[in-house]
């Protein structure tokens, strides 16, 4: 399942959001998006999540226009957890994760057992279980940002998209999430600010002012350079003695 963005552009109210932006996430990779606030990223997630269509440029997937496809098609094969995603609030956590099922489910394939794998399964993933029967109203921010996640997994996408999933989220939790996407093996688009956490993804995307900087290996391409140009900071390279990691700490440039 390959999703790719051809040259979109999205323009809102004579502004320009994103611009000639092209870019390819191949099967299984994590590509990783960062940019500074209003940058375009969360714009550009909407588009590859088929929410909102690009007014230049197409976004295909595996070879079809996204525009010739149904919601239905779309989200059997792409999940999004956006940054300020809502969930009505009289409903348990188990049952706000079934809805990741809902593309699966018609009147010839109703709920069965498999649908109750997928979600305690999903539940599972993000450390959920044990909360699973609770009010979705009187759970943390960053229980709930999980909880996404897990209703994102159970949907059983080909493609995840998600949109600065540890924001809200402990340290613990953070680490556990990234840990998570670089183990599922399902092509995932994870837009980050920590450009730490961002050196883990196969690849990364720049955007700055709606266009794409850079895109390649984070090593490469969170370079002096870009640093400076697109964050306004200069870094200095750090070497963990546990595991000879480089982690970068960041210095404003005045
Ligand atoms: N519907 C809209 N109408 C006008 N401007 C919009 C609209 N949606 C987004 N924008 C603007 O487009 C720009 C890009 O927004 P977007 O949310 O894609 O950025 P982002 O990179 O995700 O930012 P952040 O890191 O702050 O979450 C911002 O300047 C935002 O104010």
């Amino acid at each position: 399942m390959i999703l790719e963005a051809r040259h979109v552009r999205r323009r809102v109210r004579g502004r320009t959001l994103l611009d000639d932006v092209s870019l390819t996430i191949s099967t299984g990779e994590v590509l990783g998006l960062v940019g500074p606030n209003g940058s375009g990223k969360s714009t550009l997630m909407r588009l590859l999540a088929g929410l909102v269509r690009p007014d230049r440029g197409h976004v295909i997937l595996d070879g079809r226009p996204m525009a010739d496809l149904s919601q239905r098609e779309i989200a059997r094969r792409i999940a999004l957890v956006a940054q300020s995603a809502e969930t009505a609030d009289r409903i348990t956590v188990r049952d706000a994760v079934a809805l990741g099922r809902t593309p699966w489910l018609d009147a010839l394939s109703p709920w069965s057992a498999q649908d109750d794998a997928e979600v305690a399964h999903a539940l599972r993933r993000v450390d959920l279980a044990h909360l699973a029967l609770r009010d979705w109203s009187t759970l943390s921010g960053g229980e709930r940002q999980r909880a996404h996640i897990a209703r994102a997994l159970a949907q059983t996408p080909q493609i995840l998209l998600l949109d600065e999933p540890t924001n809200h989220l402990d340290i613990r939790h953070q680490l556990s999430v990234l840990d998570l996407v670089g183990g599922l093996g399902v092509s995932t688009v994870i837009a980050l600010h920590d450009l730490n956490h961002a050196m883990r993804c196969d690849r990364l995307a720049v955007l700055q002012d709606g266009r794409l900087q850079a895109l390649g290996p984070p090593a490469e391409v969170l370079n002096p350079a870009i640093l400076a140009q697109v964050f306004g900071v200069r870094a200095s390279a750090l070497i963990d003695p546990q595991d000879g990691s480089r982690i970068m700490r960041f210095h404003p440039i005045d």
